[in-house]
């Protein structure tokens, strides 16, 4: 069973973590402005976006953006992608003038056809001897390495167990499974109980990732026997679940953040998106974020609806006021009511 003392000064694959609530790794979502919003709300690590090794080594500056590390907070691993180890190993060069990282990663998951036609990602789930060997190069860089991989498909001549032994005996310090096979994307259940099952062959070692939507899910991989659970649209669906999940492994009451604490919170990380990132990137993801910060509140749809269609940054700011202040009012005016029925 989980213990409340596991939950501070962790130290899972090589690196030391205030809790076992990782940031999972993100393409177009986990970019420094994001990363540190999971801090602030207590997660324990997080993880870049997944960058092309290749990409490094070109210089291409959409790339090199993956790794900025401007105001960010440790520790944080770099995640790479590549089809091979000689790639792995230039990519990992080029990331290291990045850093200072706490790991490196190694993207065997991704399902996505233009990084498994570089025989990266999830392709790698078929070629298990070139996986190893580009655990065993980028080992060499004195760093701890985590490949996170997908289930193995039924049929594919080696199960999800074999292919993380496989990992671990080229070097690997901790391996993340999510549950789902590459067939399914994102789509259908992840397979909780094969994670689960994973988690216990290799007690501490496995970083549990699928379906990570409320505290409890939180709770079961840790139970299991996960070194630290990855936290992916959970985080966007609502952020909110890091502290709450804080809150159940430690034994506290659930704290529930005011809707002006969220504001505040939110407007911070709104600022940051804008600083590090750029208006028109900001702009996304205050939209991608918006409905999961504000999920709770009465009116959270109307907000949605409302800053879909804005092209314009200031025009987001000034909406987004008017729908605080009228939420506020709202809650005001139900105050009241309250106040004179009794
Ligand atoms: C938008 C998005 C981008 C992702 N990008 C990456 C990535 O760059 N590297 C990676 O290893 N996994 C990536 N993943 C997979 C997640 O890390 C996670 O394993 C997956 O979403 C399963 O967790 P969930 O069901 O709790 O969302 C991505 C997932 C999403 C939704």
């Amino acid at each position: 069973m989980y213990r409340e003392s596991d939950s501070l000064n962790i130290s899972v694959g090589g690196v030391r973590a205030a809790n076992p609530l990782f940031l999972a790794p993100m393409a177009s979502v986990t970019t420094a402005a994001v990363r540190r919003l999971a801090v602030q709300l207590g997660a324990g690590l997080t993880h870049t976006e997944m960058a092309s090794a290749t990409g490094l080594v070109r210089g291409g500056r959409q790339t090199l953006r993956v790794l900025d590390q401007t105001n960010d907070t440790r520790p944080l691993v770099a995640q790479l992608f590549a089809g091979d180890a000689e790639s792995l190993v230039r990519g990992a060069e080029v990331a290291l003038t990045c850093g200072p990282f706490d790991a490196l990663g190694i993207n065997m998951a991704c399902p996505m056809p233009k990084v498994l036609k570089r025989g990266a990602g999830s392709a790698l789930l078929d070629r298990p001897d070139e996986a190893a060997s580009m655990v065993r190069e980028l080992c060499r860089f004195g760093f701890p390495v985590w490949p996170k991989v997908r289930k193995e498909p039924a049929g594919s001549g080696i199960t999800t167990e074999e292919f993380v032994q496989i990992l671990f005996e080229a070097g690997a310090s901790c391996v993340a499974v999510h549950g789902r096979t590459p067939g399914q994307r994102y789509e259908g259940q992840a397979d909780r109980k094969s994670v689960k099952e994973l988690c216990r062959a290799f007690p501490g070692r496995i970083l549990a990732s699928g379906d990570v939507f409320t505290a409890e899910d939180v709770l079961d991989y840790l139970s299991a026997g996960a070194g630290a659970v990855l936290l992916a649209r959970g985080f966007i669906a609502d952020p909110f679940i890091v502290p709450r999940s804080l809150d159940l492994l430690s034994g506290r009451p659930e704290a529930r953040p005011s809707l002006a604490s969220r504001y505040e919170i939110f407007c911070e990380f709104a600022g940051e998106l804008e600083r590090l990132h750029g208006p028109k990137m900001a702009l996304g993801m205050v939209k991608r974020f918006a409905p999961g910060f504000f999920k709770f509140q009465a009116g959270a749809g109307a907000l949605r609806r409302t800053l879909g269609p804005i092209n314009d940054w200031n025009e987001m700011q000034i909406r987004l006021d008017e729908w605080f202040g009228q939420s506020e009012r709202g809650k005001e005016h139900a105050r009241n009511a309250a106040e004179l029925d009794g």
